[in-house]
Parts: structure tokens; sequence; C-alpha cells
């Protein structure tokens, strides 16, 4: 759909310089998603592996985080040795709904109540990013996190329209379980992709 350099405004590496990838395509569904135009992937053009990596490898960064759109809906393998060919790291956004393909650095998982995840994510996760739309999101968060490897950071996102309310809650609830910690989209604020 799109692919920027920028700063990888959310979880374990916000603040990083970070090339993106956005594919086209995803049958989730949430209804506060921020890229919903990415959903239809007809609506967007194919781009070859090796003209992407080669956009990315010029770009000058490190990392490259492979988003969406939902990114499992596509065989990754290719695109993702051939990143790591290039000598770039390679991560991902996902929420997890198919099965995960490709050779990945650092997996972001941040699942959905819209459609469950497929259960082999669970052991790939790195980091496991929630976004907090309610209350009852942080009993739904505690469920999941039960099912992550010991080592995979936790994280809960405050849903960008809902920032003023959730976060509070959010800040109150990192203060007495401090095994979770604090994601805020900073791109949003630093007026960057
Ligand atoms: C647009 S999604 C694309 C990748 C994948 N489909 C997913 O949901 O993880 C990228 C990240 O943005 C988060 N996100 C999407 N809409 C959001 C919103 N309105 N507020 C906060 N985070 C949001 C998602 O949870 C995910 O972590
Ligand atoms: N700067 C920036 N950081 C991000 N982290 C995750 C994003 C995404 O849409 O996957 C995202 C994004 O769209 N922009
Ligand atoms: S899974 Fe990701 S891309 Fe798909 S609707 Fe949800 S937030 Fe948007
Ligand atoms: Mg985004």
């Amino acid at each position: 759909m799109e692919d920027f350099y920028t700063i990888q405004g959310e979880g374990h590496y916000q603040g990083h310089a970070a090339y993106f990838i956005r594919l086209g395509g995803c049958d989730v569904g949430c209804v506060w998603c921020d890229v919903k135009e990415s959903w239809d992937a007809s609506q967007h053009p194919s781009v070859a592996v090796t003209e992407m990596v080669d956009r990315a490898a010029a770009a000058g960064g490190k990392i490259v985080v492979i988003t969406g759109g939902e990114p499992v809906m596509h065989d990754l393998a290719p695109l993702t040795a051939a990143l790591q060919e290039a000598g770039l790291r390679t991560h991902i956004e996902t929420s997890g709904v198919y099965p995960l393909t490709g050779i990945w650095n650092w997996v972001c998982f941040s699942p959905k109540k819209f459609k469950n995840p497929h259960e082999s994510i669970f052991e790939k996760a790195d980091e496991l990013k929630i976004v907090v739309y309610n209350k009852s999101d942080f009993a739904w968060a505690e469920e999941l996190a039960g099912k992550v490897r010991p080592s995979c950071q936790l994280f809960l996102q405050p849903e960008w329209s809902k920032e003023k309310e959730i976060l509070p809650l959010i800040i109150d609830y990192v203060k007495a379980n401090p095994h979770w910690q604090v994601s805020l989209q900073v791109h949003k604020y630093m007026n960057i992709p």
C-alpha cells in the first residue's frame, strides 16, 4: 500500500528510525482501525520484492517494519529473507490471525477482540501490545499475557480517539501492575507518518 522511512512510534522500538512497508489487505475489521484504507488489497499496487528491498536499503536505516493491513495474510518468506540478506532487521506488526511466515528479528503481536488470534503466534511474540478501548480490556489483556512467553514484553496502548479518557486508566494500571508498560503512538504527536 505504501512505504516510508520514519520513527517507530509504538512499543519497544519507539523512537528508533525504521523503514515501514504497509501491505494491503485485512479481514479483522477493528472499528477503530487507524488505516481502514488498507483493508482492500485490490486497491493497492503490487511491488516486486527486489524493488521494495532496494528502497528500504537506500533509506539508510537498520530496521524494517512490515505492517498493514494485516501482513500475515501474505507469504512473508521471500520478503523477509531478502531484507535480512541485505543486512536489515525484520520487524512485524500483526494481529496474529493467521500463521506467521518468514524470518523475524522482532514480532509485535497486537491481538484483537474482533477476530481471534491463531494459537501459533503466542510462542513467537516478542512484545504484546494491547490497544485499550474500554475498561474491560485490562482483564482481557491479562488473559492474553498469560499465554505469551515469560520474556515477552507487555504494553498497553490507548486507542487514539479515546486517549484522554483511557490514558489515565492505563497510567494507574501500570503503576499497580509494573510488569506492563505504557505505549503511546508518539508519531501522531510528532506529525510524522
Ligand atoms: C494499523 S495496525 C496494522 C498491523 C496489524 N493489522 C495489527 O493490527 O497489529 C498497526 C498497529 O496500530 C494499532 N492501532 C490501530 N488503530 C489504532 C488506534 N485507533 N489507536 C491505537 N492503536 C491503533 C494496532 O493495534 C497495531 O498495533
Ligand atoms: N511512526 C509510525 N510508527 C508505527 N508503529 C506501528 C505503526 C503501524 O501502523 O503499524 C506505525 C505507523 O504507522 N507509524
Ligand atoms: S487488524 Fe490491524 S489493520 Fe486490521 S483492522 Fe485491526 S488495526 Fe486495522
Ligand atoms: Mg499506524
